[in-house]
């Protein structure tokens, strides 16, 4: 882990973040006059999208897409698409261009993330990085070619599509965002030794990328 960014609460947390990631994206802006952004989808994001969606930023510049996605219609409640689209594509980020990952074979044509911001689950899977994943050892190898690759595991409801490792761990920057003793602890947990394959996001953590944590209780 390269920095912890501890917050009493989730609201600024999420504040917190948001700044963070607006800031970011803002510089990739000025220096190439585009930028990239990955988020993850699950419970935890709502309230960072809904603050980065206010984000004084030129929106049209920037390219929105998931690091991870169920592979479910938009008009599921399980669609991490439609969490973007109904939390973070909205206000000044309306603006944005999506590139979901469903049936979408731009996705993984687009360039190396300026920002990702990864979540985890409470077994230790960061994207759709699942343990007993079928094509896992794919997905976290470090030297794959693949960017997008199809997963499925016992753990994650429906069949998943992930970025890769070396994509995630390529992003100019790389946030880990969990909130709560429950996954502070599966974290610390994941920090010790141990195999990749049984808590995924060790792949994350051990590679070269400078990661930092977001957390508050
Ligand atoms: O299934 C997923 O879960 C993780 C963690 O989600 P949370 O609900 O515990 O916040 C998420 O990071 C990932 O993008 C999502 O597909």
């Amino acid at each position: 882990m390269e920095a912890e960014r501890i917050f009493e609460a989730r609201e600024a947390l999420a504040e917190g973040l948001a700044r963070d990631v607006g800031d970011e994206l803002a510089r990739a802006i000025e220096a190439k006059g585009k930028a990239t952004l990955a988020v993850s989808g699950g419970t935890t994001p709502k309230l960072f999208f809904e603050k980065l969606s206010q984000a004084d930023i030129p929106w049209s510049r920037v390219s929105v897409t998931l690091v991870d996605e169920r592979q479910v219609p938009e008009s599921s409640e399980r669609s991490n698409a439609r969490l973007v689209r109904q939390h973070l594509l909205q206000n000044k980020a309306a603006a944005a261009r999506f590139v979901p990952l469903v049936d979408n074979p731009d996705a993984a044509k687009l360039p190396g993330f300026d920002v990702a911001v990864l979540g985890m689950g409470n077994d230790g899977h960061t994207a759709s990085f699942f343990p007993g994943g079928d094509t896992l050892a794919e997905a976290i190898d470090g030297e794959t070619p693949k960017r997008l690759i199809a997963i499925s595991a016992p753990g994650a409801g429906e069949p998943r599509l992930t970025f890769t490792l070396p994509v995630l761990e390529s992003a100019g920057r790389l946030a880990l965002h969990i909130e709560g003793a429950e996954k502070k602890q599966v974290l610390t947990k994941a920090l010790g030794e141990g195999p990749e394959e049984d808590m995924p996001v060790r792949a994350v953590l051990r590679s070269a990328a400078p990661v930092t944590l977001y957390w508050c209780p």
